[in-house]
């Protein structure tokens, strides 16, 4: 058994990593850590969780933790993993966070998108972006990976093949994209209360969403993306366009790429969000514009499942040589 540590276990991520992982059969909790939740048992936290985690309390991480863990699962509020992150590597065992603090190339980029200086540069380079469609070899090989963000999750496997292939100019994307209100966190704040969202649906991070970042650094860019809140509980429907430079079909291209991927469905059908909730799957279509000369590309993923506590699973099991599918679904719930 792979013996985890998981930081933000208190979390909606923590919490989805925590059902997973009571599913998965070759990684087992070793030390379940939280902040303002520390002392409680896990039940009190997460009753839905109770009979799966009988007897477990949640506790303030220690890095004496490190010397009965193979394995540090971080979702963490951003910052805070940087400063976790050089004891933790210096272990020797395996890391894969979820945070934005080692997605990015260069201290200058995280610190242009998440205002601050990074504190710990150097470590940048000991990170493997996490997303396994992409970089399958290099997470297998890899220490550290840094999880994908979930928007950048769904528009980077509706639109990275399209982009390889030469199909469309990365200067022209553009991503409209909407999540349910988990991928706000479990912090009540005015903008998730349920009257604001309930029969709502509205733009925020006009031009300045951190995920930006994110897509323009696999997808090339300069993108334009506006995150959208729906009024659901998960879930991720990302919508792109971009300007067609050659005659190839977008749709064949991306059954072509996604052909041997377990967790990637492509089909004509426009996907739903219902499709994949739960799920650590990713729907996508793709079709071109004639009319406009214009590709458009759509994925679905689930913000929780392939969007992040499904995609850091699917990391650890392909840097553990476990079969990737391991502890994961491809099948969503619904209706
Ligand atoms: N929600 C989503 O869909 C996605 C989230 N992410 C990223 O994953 C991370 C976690 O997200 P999410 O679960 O939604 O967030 P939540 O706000 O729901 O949970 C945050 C977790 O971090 C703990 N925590 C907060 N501050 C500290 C601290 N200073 N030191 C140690 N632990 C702390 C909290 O503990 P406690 O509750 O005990 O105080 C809680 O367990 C974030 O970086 C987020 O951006 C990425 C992709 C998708
Ligand atoms: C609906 C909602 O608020 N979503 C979050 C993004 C989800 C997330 O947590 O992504 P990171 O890990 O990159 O922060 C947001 O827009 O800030």
């Amino acid at each position: 058994m792979i013996r985890t540590t998981i930081l933000g276990a208190t979390g909606y991520v923590g919490a989805e990593l925590l059902r997973l992982i009571a599913a998965h059969g070759n990684i087992e909790v070793a030390h379940l850590c939280g902040d303002s939740e520390s002392g409680k048992p896990l039940s009190a936290v997460f009753p839905h969780l109770a009979l799966a985690y009988p007897n477990r309390d949640v506790v303030r991480w220690d890095s004496a933790m490190l010397a009965d863990s193979d394995l540090v699962l971080a979702a963490l509020p951003h910052g805070a993993s940087q400063r976790l992150a050089p004891e933790i590597l210096a272990s020797g065992i395996r890391f894969v966070d979820l945070g934005a603090d080692f997605r990015l190339d260069t201290p200058r980029d995280y610190a242009q998108w998440y205002g601050e200086a990074h504190a710990a540069p150097d470590l940048l380079d000991t990170f493997v972006y996490g997303i396994p469609e992409l970089n399958r070899s290099a997470i297998a090989g890899a220490q550290a990976v840094a999880a994908a963000g979930c928007f950048p999750t769904a528009a980077i496997l509706a639109l990275a093949p399209l982009v390889r292939a030469g199909l469309i100019d990365p200067a022209s994307i553009v991503v409209d994209a909407a999540s349910g209100v988990t991928g706000a966190g479990k912090a009540p704040k005015p903008e998730t209360h349920f009257d604001t969202v309930d029969e709502n649906f509205a733009a925020y991070g006009l031009l300045t969403h951190r995920h930006t970042a994110e897509m323009d650094m696999v997808l090339g860019g300069p993108v334009l993306f506006t995150p959208h809140l729906a009024p659901m509980n998960r879930g991720i429907l990302a919508t792109c366009y971009a300007t067609a430079c050659g005659d190839g079909d977008p749709l064949a291209i991306l059954a072509d790429a996604y052909a041997d991927e377990p967790f990637v469905h492509v089909s004509d059908t426009p996907p739903s969000t219902k499709w994949v909730m739960g799920s650590n799957a990713a729907h996508v279509t793709a079709r071109r514009c004639e009319r406009t000369g214009r590709i458009l590309a759509i994925a679905a993923i689930d913000n929780l499942g392939k969007g992040a506590a499904g995609q850091m699973i699917q990391c650890a099991n392909i840097m553990f040589g476990l079969d990737e599918n391991a502890g994961l679904s491809t099948i969503g719930v619904w209706p």
